[in-house]
């Protein structure tokens, strides 16, 4: 039942707004399929009229015109089927990828880019296969197959009864056969999503592979991941492959037993010999058919486990679908006289999965200036940043941005109000120009961008690109971990957002460029609040708040001075142990 419902829904995904496309289809269907079944009665009437001598040119255009139709019906059919089904794997991947890119980050990464990538290559294949044979072939069988069996019927009720059963014992068989194909089918497609998985991760780890000359050692797990993929594909093969013997084992049962019940039934003068070659006939005709069901059914089925894999992206819920704004939530901002800050923590405590990270955190971001987040590697700061993008939310206690809580913003104006610089400083495989107007929702010359380029100190070095601003970053042209930073710093000043979420975002610069970084942050703290989470010294002295954070919670909040005097891990911190350019400063203090 539940097949069944499932296959439903997948035909009505299918066929909607391509509703003449199925029509047409089924009026071909119906055409080839009665041509068909006609054919061994023009045949014997072709045989007759030549034994006569009579209608012979008419029996003769007869034939060529079934031909005509089953030949030019099949072609037009296949090719309204394959329009169909292409039709409903562009609608599942642009759905699956619209789904995608609203999922929480924690999901896809879960899943895995080489996953989802497989399942929309080579799942889409493998269901394109099944829609092929499933919407192809199925429906024309299924009509030869109740048209022959009716035939029989018609020509004896006894020898038909004989035919079932024979066919009947197969399907047992083949019953068992389909429990395990779609089981094999969708552990083949595992299997493959997750060697493309480890394939993507070992690519994307390449440089640290060959220096650490684990080449080999890559290799080998990523060929057990094949194997795998092997011996699910094998299994899943060899079940579809005993579909059609079995279907003939059927029919020779079938064969034999309608040889011998219908020579006893002749014996007795219940049936006669033209009617028992008729029977054998159709009885040989139908074995095609019953073959092409037994194993469109088996495809179908495949692809409707196939089909599980999409609907498990599909119906994963999305960011907006997470943030159920609870009526009871309180701001604490709001009900302050004085201005919201633009980032407010109140007894936040959040944990990936089961492992607590951040526990009762309590600080706010004033609108203008910089707040700085030090603290030892894994306290919890980027989680702090995550949580304001509303990336993750809070298990428990409030992040307010602007005075709201961020599960009560729309989550694209939440966005708008943010422009957020990664560790990675992540960028597109995209023009540089692209890339600079992401989250830029206003008009933008390139002279301003020409501007901006220099602000960070990248107009020469994109100038220099062979396309300038048109040059594609990613496609033989790469940048630099620094240069890619300051490319995403540009990218945070265009959008001129009223809070700017920086992510260590100094340590790939040279001394220089942290300078002029240093210069930038300054002149943007004078309007917008910047929270930075640091390892330079340099920058965190310059904060107008600074916030310890130790194992999830803050330890310690104020400037530098104050915080020198009243922090030991602060103190701690800055006597060089986790603040890298500490060195720099001391020897320039010196
Ligand atoms: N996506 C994730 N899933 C599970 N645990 C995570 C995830 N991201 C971070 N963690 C864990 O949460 C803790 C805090 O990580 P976080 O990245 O916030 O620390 P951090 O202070 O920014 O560290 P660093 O300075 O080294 O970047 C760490 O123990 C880390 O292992």
């Amino acid at each position: 039942m539940a097949d069944l419902s499932s296959g439903t829904r997948l035909s009505r995904q299918i066929y909607q707004g391509q509703e003449r496309q199925v029509w047409a289809a089924g009026v071909i269907c119906l055409l080839v399929s009665a041509a068909c079944l006609a054919m061994p009665a023009a045949v014997g009437q072709l045989v007759q009229a030549l034994a006569t001598g009579r209608d012979r040119a008419l029996w003769v255009a007869v034939l060529a015109a079934l031909a005509v139709v089953m030949g030019g019906g099949n072609a037009a059919y296949a090719a309204v089927v394959a329009g169909l089904a292409e039709r409903h794997i562009l609608r599942l991947r642009n759905a699956m990828i619209h789904r995608t890119l609203r999922l929480p980050v924690r999901h896809v990464r879960r899943i895995g880019s080489g996953d989802l990538g497989s399942r929309l290559t080579a799942d889409t294949m493998q269901l394109r296969g099944s829609l092929d044979i499933g919407l192809g072939q199925l429906p024309q069988a299924l009509l030869m197959v109740v048209g022959t069996f009716a035939a029989m019927l018609y020509l004896d009720p006894v020898l038909l009864g004989v035919t079932l059963t024979g066919f009947a014992a197969a399907a047992l068989v083949i019953t068992w056969l389909y429990r395990g194909l779609q089981r094999s089918a969708l552990e083949h497609q595992q299997h493959l999503a997750q060697a493309a998985q480890g394939y993507a991760h070992a690519l994307s780890a390449l440089p640290t592979v060959k220096s650490l000359r684990a080449e080999g050692h890559v290799d080998a797990a990523l060929n057990e991941m094949t194997e795998r993929a092997r011996r699910s594909g094998v299994d899943y093969a060899w079940r579809q492959a005993l579909l059609s013997p079995v279907t003939a084992l059927g029919q020779q049962l079938s064969l034999t037993g309608v040889i011998v019940v219908g020579a006893l039934r002749i014996t007795d003068g219940s049936l006669d010999l033209a009617a028992l070659s008729a029977f054998l006939l159709y009885l040989l005709q139908v074995v095609t058919p019953v073959s092409v069901v037994a194993m469109g059914l088996g495809r179908l089925k495949a692809g409707l486990a196939i089909r599980g894999r999409f609907d498990e992206i599909l119906r994963a819920p999305t960011e907006e679908d997470e943030a159920v704004p609870s009526p009871a939530a309180t701001d604490p901002a709001r009900s302050d006289p004085r201005p919201a800050p633009a980032v407010a923590f109140h007894t936040v405590s959040f944990a990936y999965e089961d492992t607590p990270v951040i526990s009762e955190i309590s600080f706010e971001a004033a609108v203008a200036g910089i707040t700085a987040l030090v603290g030892p590697s894994g306290a919890g700061k980027s989680t702090l940043l995550k949580l304001v993008e509303r990336f993750e939310l809070p298990g428990s206690g409030q992040v307010s941005v602007r005075g709201v809580p961020v599960e009560q913003w729309a989550l694209p104006e939440l966005r708008r109000q943010i422009a957020y610089v990664d560790q990675e400083a992540t960028l597109l495989n995209d023009t540089v120009r692209n890339n600079l107007l992401l989250g830029c929702d206003r008009r933008v010359t390139d002279a301003e961008l020409v501007r901006h380029l220099a602000r960070v100190g990248l107009a020469d070095v994109i100038g220099e690109l062979p396309a300038g601003l048109d040059t594609v970053l990613g496609q033989g042209v790469e940048l630099s971990g620094g240069q890619r930073q300051r490319l995403a710093l540009a990218r945070a000043l265009l959008a001129e957002t009223p809070i700017v979420l920086l992510d260590e975002p100094t340590s790939q610069l040279d001394s220089l460029s942290e300078d002029q970084f240093r210069r930038i942050l300054e002149d943007l703290a004078a309007s917008r609040c910047i929270v930075v989470v640091a390892h330079r010294l340099s920058t965190v002295k310059r904060a107008s708040k600074i916030v310890v954070v130790d194992a999830g919670t803050v330890v310690g909040e104020g400037t530098h001075d104050e915080l020198l005097e009243r922090s030991d891990l602060y103190r701690d911190l800055v006597n060089g142990q986790l603040l890298s350019g500490l060195e720099t400063e001391t020897t320039r203090a010196a």
